[in-house]
């Protein structure tokens, strides 16, 4: 099963390689304005499954925003241990 540390490698070592296809490529090319919306909005997501939905669709909808909320560190050239330090 994938966990929060594989699939920040995987992403960026997409970022790195920039594989054609890659949905990662093409929102680190939106930049950090347009990732912060994402993430606003799958935040928004989770929220709203939280109270009105299952559990699965409330954890798959956190899965959503932990993968943008990776690749918004990824923008910003944040490690996890940047994050972790935090924790
Ligand atoms: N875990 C994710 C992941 N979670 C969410 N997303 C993307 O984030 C979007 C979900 O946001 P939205 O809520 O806006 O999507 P939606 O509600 O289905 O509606 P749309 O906006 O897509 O129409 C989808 O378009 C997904 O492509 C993800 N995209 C990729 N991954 C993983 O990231 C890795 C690299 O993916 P690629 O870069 O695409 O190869 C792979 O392991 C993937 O499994």
């Amino acid at each position: 099963m994938k966990t929060f540390d594989t699939l920040f490698a995987e992403l960026s070592e997409k970022a790195v390689t920039r594989p054609a296809g890659s949905g990662t490529v093409a929102e680190l090319d939106t930049g950090v304005h347009g990732i912060g919306k994402k993430v606003v909005e799958e935040a928004a997501e989770v929220w709203m499954a939280a109270e009105h939905e299952s559990d699965e669709r409330t954890a798959e909808e956190i899965s959503q925003l932990l993968y943008h909320l990776q690749v918004l560190m990824i923008a910003r050239g944040l490690t996890l241990a940047d994050v972790y330090t935090h924790l």
